[in-house]
């Protein structure tokens, strides 16, 4: 279990989190959802250790929140996949996928390929030369290849077609369905409500609700809502 309770962040003296409280079980998949500026990626930062914080992270009741990134994303199995992506677009599809992997995670990049057929038989191309989703599927790539217990990621859909965001879920669910615990912030609360276990809905730093996706009065009530109006 992914656990964040009472986690405040701040930029600077600028206060961003008032006290998040998030669970996110293995195999699960929760989605943050809410207006611009409520706070999803704050969150995600917060649990890297990318803001500065108050409160307690915590991976499989270890708590992380006095460590660094880097231990936090290699000692306890966080991968991230940040909005915009990340990739180095002069490099290849290989080598984008295996930057800073250890040998155990390279010998996996068969493994992962083998979840995106689109990549195999272009992994000697630079990924500038791929489409968007091509380019996602990269980037979600390099993210597995580091065998993850929980999967963060930032708006994985951004500026990619639909039938190509459907794609890139599918993916997800498969992922989730062997056991990792995924964290997804979504513009689009049908979407989510689509993918998700669980819809967090933050407001002003905090959390306002927790629903459901089964409980579908709520959902419909929250698409609804003008929280739930894709902006
Ligand atoms: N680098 C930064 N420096 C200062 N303030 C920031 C920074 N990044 C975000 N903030 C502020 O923190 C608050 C939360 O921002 P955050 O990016 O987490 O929101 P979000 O819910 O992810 O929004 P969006 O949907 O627009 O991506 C906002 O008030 C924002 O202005």
């Amino acid at each position: 279990m992914l656990t964040l309770e009472s986690v405040k962040g701040w930029y600077g003296s600028t206060q961003a989190l008032f006290g998040v409280n998030l669970r996110v079980p293995p195999g699960k998949t929760v989605a943050l959802v809410g207006t611009n500026g409520a706070g999803k990626t704050t969150t995600l930062r917060a649990i890297l250790g990318a803001v500065r914080t108050e409160g307690s992270v915590r991976v499989d009741d270890v708590d992380i929140s006095a460590k660094p990134t880097h231990r936090r994303v290699n000692d306890h199995h966080i991968s991230v996949v940040h909005e915009g992506r990340g990739l180095l677009s002069q490099l290849s599809v290989l080598e984008n996928l295996t930057v800073g992997a250890n040998r155990a995670q390279r010998a996996r990049i068969d493994e992962v390929l083998d979840l995106f057929p689109a990549l195999q038989g272009r992994t000697h191309q630079k990924v500038s030369l791929l489409s968007g989703g091509q380019q996602q599927m990269v980037a979600l790539g390099r993210a597995l290849l580091r065998d993850p217990k929980y999967l963060l990621l930032d708006e994985p859909g951004l500026g990619l077609a639909p039938v190509v965001i459907d794609e890139i879920y599918r993916y997800i669910a498969e992922l989730c369905s062997r056991g990792m615990g995924v964290l997804l912030v979504e513009q689009s609360v049908a979407r989510a409500a689509s993918v998700a276990d669980e819809l967090v809905l933050l407001r002003v730093g905090t959390v306002d609700r927790v629903i459901d996706t089964t409980d579908s009065a709520q959902v419909d009530q929250l698409v609804a809502d003008a929280f739930g109006v894709h902006h």
